[in-house]
């Protein structure tokens, strides 16, 4: 057996794992990174980088038939789905390079191509070699969990893993599962060609402000999904090829398709580790971190979906900033989870950051105000025919605590929402700020002036203080 010491071994190459190794080693650590699979993990292969390539195909298609408004004629698109497939791929394939084993190497990374598990609590082997490191960073995700339904094992479905490796364009995609996975390519298939029903067990995004989903649902709804909410699938049937290839019962009626997409939910992977050997603590929903991402091993990280504390790609990124500082300067960096913003990308968008209204009621009881803008206020979005959507904010002492936004190009605006909160921005700040004209980018400072205007222009002490100066200035 091999032995390799080392500062820092990072068990996973995905978003996570990759930001752990890149920085540690430009900063002059030395780094081993074990990766099972591909380079790059869910997020190039699997995840956020397919779906977003499907889905500006699918805007594009969807542009085709929806200029009516701005009198140009619609025309039918024509989907040649094996193409839009390529264009996934490609995509991929221009990104890979940035993850790829290669430029971690010149890096100064040593990449080892295997799965990585602890056999003390200071030692992790991998392809016969044992490493034995200051500290480790497990950065080894999440994957797909389907519910236990009577007859789902017995039928074809698709998950994350293998929907990028479609050729050809589904007729009818049942989506089980109404979450940001379900919904993103829910509408993705449905402009592209495909008819799609969702099923799914409560309320579509179930964890966004409702105000919010309404926007999305009614663009759902109107674009042709068909949703079937608060629904209960008690059975799922294969049946004949075609458009009944599967079908799920429901508590009242039922559903068939050709496919069938499950989106229930992902779970960490922890059991490829032996963590019991190194003493580090894992439940169902994650390995078990303190505030500072520190397991039960003192030696021992968790960071991105593994952690249990929500998946997504700048979460694990800011996870592995955290744990660098930490591990290589040995400075306080506790998690903030109320910096960490969040976006559905359906067309609108749907973006949130901060605390929603329950969580405000907990917190400030009555003490917390609430501004909405509908986006019919914004010159921008009237022009271009985008008003569907609003600007939430809730505040508390004069400082934004929650944002909610959906609209056109959601996830770019809640940015600067994310700096101001995690900067401890006041609203007049906000209001402070000269956005360019005409630009969806004003609806934060309009919306900071819509928090201010009846402090401002419904306040009669204020009016009786400007018409005494008033009285008084030359
Ligand atoms: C369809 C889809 C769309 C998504 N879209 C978005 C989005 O738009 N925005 C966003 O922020 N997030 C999105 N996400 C979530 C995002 O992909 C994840 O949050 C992110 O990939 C988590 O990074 P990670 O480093 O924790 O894990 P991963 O990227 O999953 O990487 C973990 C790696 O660890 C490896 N591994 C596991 N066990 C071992 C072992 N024992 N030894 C060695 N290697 C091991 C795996 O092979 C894998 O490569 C999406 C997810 C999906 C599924
Ligand atoms: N844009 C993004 O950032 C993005 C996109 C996709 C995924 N992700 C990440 O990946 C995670 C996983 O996504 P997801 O959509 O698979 O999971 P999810 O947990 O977010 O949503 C799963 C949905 O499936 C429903 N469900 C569960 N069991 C069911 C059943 N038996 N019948 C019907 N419905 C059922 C749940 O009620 C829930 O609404 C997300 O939480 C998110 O963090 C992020």
């Amino acid at each position: 057996m091999k032995q390799l010491k080392t500062d820092i071994c990072v068990i996973g190459a995905g978003s996570g794992g990759l930001s752990v190794a890149s920085g540690a080693a430009q900063l002059g650590a030395n780094v081993v990174l074990i990766e099972s699979g591909e380079m790059g993990g869910d997020c190039l292969n699997r995840g956020c980088v397919p779906s977003k390539a499907l889905i500006a195909a699918a805007a594009h298609a969807h542009s085709r038939g929806a200029g009516a408004q701005f009198g140009i004629a619609p025309v039918e698109p024509e989907v040649d789905f094996a193409k839009v497939m390529e264009h996934v791929h490609r995509t991929i394939a221009t990104i890979a390079p940035h993850d790829s084993q290669e430029r971690f190497e010149d890096l100064g990374v040593k990449v080892i191509r295997a799965r990585g598990r602890f056999v003390s609590e200071d030692e992790v082997e991998a392809q016969g070699t044992r490493i034995k490191a200051r500290r480790f960073v497990i950065a080894t995700g999440s994957r797909p969990v389907a519910p236990r339904i009577e007859g789902l094992d017995g039928v074809d479905y698709l998950t994350n893993e293998t929907l990028f490796d479609l050729r050809e364009r589904p007729d009818h995609l049942v989506v089980l599962g109404g979450g940001p996975i379900g919904i993103e390519m829910a509408q993705a298939f449905r402009r592209l060609g495909s008819r799609v029903s969702v099923v799914e067990a409560g309320k579509i995004m179930g964890r966004e402000d409702p105000d919010l989903v309404e926007v999305v649902r009614a663009r759902l709804l109107a674009e042709g999904v068909e949703l079937h909410e608060d629904a209960s699938v008690e059975r799922v049937r294969a049946g004949e090829a075609g458009d009944s290839a599967v079908t799920l019962d429901l508590s009242e009626g039922s559903v068939s398709g050709s496919h069938l997409l499950v989106a229930t939910g992902r779970a960490p992977v922890t059991d490829t580790l032996d963590l019991e050997k190194a003493r580090v603590l894992a439940t169902r929903t994650g390995i078990h971190v303190t505030d500072e991402l520190r397991t039960t091993n003192r030696r021992v990280y968790a960071i991105g979906d593994v952690a249990g504390q929500g998946q997504f790609t700048h979460l694990a990124g800011y996870h592995a900033s955290q744990v660098v500082r930490r591990i290589l300067f040995s400075v306080p960096a506790k998690v903030r989870p109320n910096i960490i913003p969040r976006v559905t990308y359906t067309a609108p968008e749907l973006a949130y950051i901060g605390l929603t209204e329950a969580q405000c009621r907990e917190e400030y009881g009555g003490n917390f105000q609430v501004t909405t803008l509908p986006l019919s206020r914004n010159d921008r979005a009237i022009a271009t025919q985008q008003t569907d959507g609003m600007v939430k904010v809730l505040t508390s002492m004069g400082r934004p605590v929650g944002v909610g936004i959906v609209g056109p190009g959601a996830g770019d605006l809640i940015g600067i929402w994310a700096l101001a909160m995690a900067k401890g921005l006041k609203m007049s700040d906000i209001a402070g700020m000269v956005a360019a004209y005409p630009t969806l980018a004003e609806t934060t400072k309009q919306a900071a002036g819509a928090y201010f205007s009846p402090r401002l222009f419904d306040n009669p002490t204020l009016k009786r203080a400007v018409g005494f100066v008033q009285r008084w200035l030359p």
